[in-house]
């Protein structure tokens, strides 16, 4: 059974339609999502993580309907995210900020040394969440979705504000998760990150899905060559 399935997902906004008719299955691995700027990458997850109700079309969850529940009710049942902007608490500490995200699920505060050791970010422990370089911020953000211990984890441009080898080693931490059962879906735009480490990959143009397949056979399709690629 597939981890995420899209069944027919529409999104407008008045006369745009930012996702139109999308229909995508998101088995366990590393699943990359792309397409130009403005190709309803962001919409769609939204609408998986239940910040945004489709105009029509369903969510299934491990093959549960998911599409009437709100953001708290997925987070709970597995779904964890993070967001293009950041999201953490600037105020409270590196390690305060994941304490704050397992008490959320009366999970044990002595986990969040070992989830800031496991994304590489042990540390910057002490320091306040607001004065880290937004490499790290992604990456604690990474550790606050991982403290929810999700079966899917949607991350939006997360390599932004990495560098080279701190990508590779982001690409290896998410096969770590993954061969733990997770499913990971990467809307990223650093084409070295998702054709080395995707298991497959799905195309959005213009709010549509132009096509899927594994990173090889996405490099070979003329269409998203001719869309994104370049
Ligand atoms: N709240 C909104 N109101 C109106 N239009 C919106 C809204 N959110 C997104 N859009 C429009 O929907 C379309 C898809 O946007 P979306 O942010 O999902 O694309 P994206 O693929 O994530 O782009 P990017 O790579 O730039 O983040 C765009 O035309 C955008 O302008």
């Amino acid at each position: 059974m597939s981890a995420l399935q899209v069944d027919g997902v529409t999104v407008r906004f008045g006369e745009v339609t930012a996702v139109d008719d999308v229909t995508l299955t998101v088995e366990p691995g590393i699943t990359g999502l792309i397409g130009p700027n403005g190709a309803g990458k962001t919409t769609l997850f939204d609408v998986v993580s239940g910040l945004r109700k489709p105009s029509s079309g369903r969510v299934l969850l491990d093959g549960a309907d998911i599409t009437a529940k709100g953001p708290h009710q997925r987070s709970r049942m597995g779904v964890a995210r993070t967001f293009q902007r950041l999201e953490v608490f600037g105020s409270l500490s590196v390690w305060e900020n994941v304490v704050v995200a397992l008490e959320s699920r009366r999970r044990s505060p002595k986990l969040a040394d070992e989830l800031l050791s496991r994304v590489g970010i042990a540390e910057w422990a002490g320091s306040q969440a607001d004065t880290v370089p937004t490499g790290t911020a992604r990456l604690l953000e990474l550790a606050r979705a991982l403290a929810t211990d999700p079966r899917l984890l949607l991350l939006d441009e997360p390599s932004s504000g990495l560098d080279r080898q701190e990508t590779d080693a982001f690409g290896e931490l998410l096969r770590q998760l993954t061969a733990e059962g997770r499913a990971v879906v990467l809307v990223e735009h650093d084409m070295d990150l998702v054709m080395g480490y995707c298991d497959s990959v799905h195309v959005l143009n213009l709010g549509r899905l132009l096509t899927s397949g594994t990173p090889d056979e996405i490099r070979a399709h003329a269409g998203v060559r001719e869309a994104y690629l370049g």
